[in-house]
């Protein structure tokens, strides 16, 4: 693995307040960290240090391994990708236009521009056709962000910072839009930082998830970590006790943790789920076994309910 982001000692003050507070991590090439936190602990600042629209107080930001204060901040705004909630388009400029800003700032040709362009649009389920000439007034609050997710992809970079961009969507398309950007992620190996108020979201795309409050970084660990060793009660808190079995077993992919294939079983789950949705599911179909198929529906193994019940306790 290597690193993609490094911070040490990272601290912002504004006049006497400290709104990051020394805080060190770093970020592997090709992952998603989460940020998580209350309102005003630092999140977006955090964020806003690392391509340099906030001027960090103390403390280094390395991204590949080069000080940001060394790279011109207007050259790592154009390597970093940039999405914010309420996407922040240009009203004056169409989607295509928009999604085109920073490859015509990096001087890509028009052809390699326009083939990106539509590229990203299929890609977020945008027919090219219908809305590449449309202005940003013309389309709904959901297709505005996806377009400003696009927009942060144009110049395919390798490292994407989000601050809430998923904010404004329906739980549906929201869903939708996570599953788009997981699927991206894998596709270019882009290294993301995300900033959100959903935990679900958290646990569900985060690789690490990070839990800021007021200023000060309390964990940064893989999300079952945090669940099963929060290092904080504010950690605990936040991430909710309730469900923690839920949350925990929905970081399980079946098909690691099937039992072999029974014959004879009349009922069947496909192994892309993961342990909290096949909990669900024989819960409401009433079984309690289960075949395990493949994409092409033949039986790679089985779960019965006792074993899934016992997956979900904690170590
Ligand atoms: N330009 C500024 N001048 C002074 N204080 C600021 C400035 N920008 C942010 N702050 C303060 O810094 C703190 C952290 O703000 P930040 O936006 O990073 O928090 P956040 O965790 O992203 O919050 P939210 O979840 O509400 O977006 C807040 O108390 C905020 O009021």
């Amino acid at each position: 693995m290597t690193t993609m982001i490094e911070l040490k000692g990272v601290t912002k003050r504004y006049g006497n307040a400290t709104v990051v507070d020394n805080v060190s991590m770093s970020m592997e090439k090709g992952t998603i960290t989460v940020v998580v936190g209350t309102s005003g602990s630092g999140k977006s600042t955090l964020m806003r240090m690392i391509n340099r629209l906030v001027p960090i107080s103390s403390g280094q930001i390395s991204v590949d391994g080069k000080d940001v204060m060394s790279v011109p901040a207007t050259e790592l705004r154009r390597r970093i990708g940039y999405a914010i909630q309420g996407h922040g388009l240009f009203p004056h400029r169409t989607v295509a236009q928009n999604i085109a800003t920073v490859p015509q700032l990096l001087g890509w040709d028009r052809a390699r521009i326009d083939r990106r362009v539509e590229e990203l649009l299929n890609l977020f389920h945008l027919d090219p056709g219908t809305f590449a000439a449309k202005y940003p007034s013309q389309l709904s609050g959901g297709q505005q962000q996806r377009v400003g997710v696009a927009r942060a992809l144009a110049a395919e970079p390798e490292l994407l910072l989000m601050d809430e961009p998923f904010g404004a969507l329906d739980p549906v398309i929201r869903g939708k839009a996570q599953d788009d950007l997981l699927a991206i992620q894998k596709q270019f190996g882009t290294t993301i930082m995300l900033v959100t108020h959903d935990m679900d979201e958290a646990f569900h795309l985060g690789d690490q998830i990070a839990v800021m409050s007021e200023g000060k970084l309390l964990q940064c660990s893989e999300p079952g970590k945090i669940l099963t060793e929060p290092a904080d009660p504010f950690v605990q808190q936040l991430t909710g006790t309730s469900d923690r079995a839920l949350k925990l077993m929905s970081l399980l992919p079946l098909k690691e943790s099937m039992q072999p294939p029974r014959p004879g079983l009349g009922y069947s789950l496909p192994q892309t789920l993961n342990l909290r949705d096949a909990l669900a599911e024989m819960i409401w179909q009433g079984a309690d076994e289960a075949a395990v198929e493949d994409d092409s529906k033949v039986p790679v193994g089985s779960i019965s309910m006792q074993h899934l019940i016992e997956l979900g306790r904690k170590a």
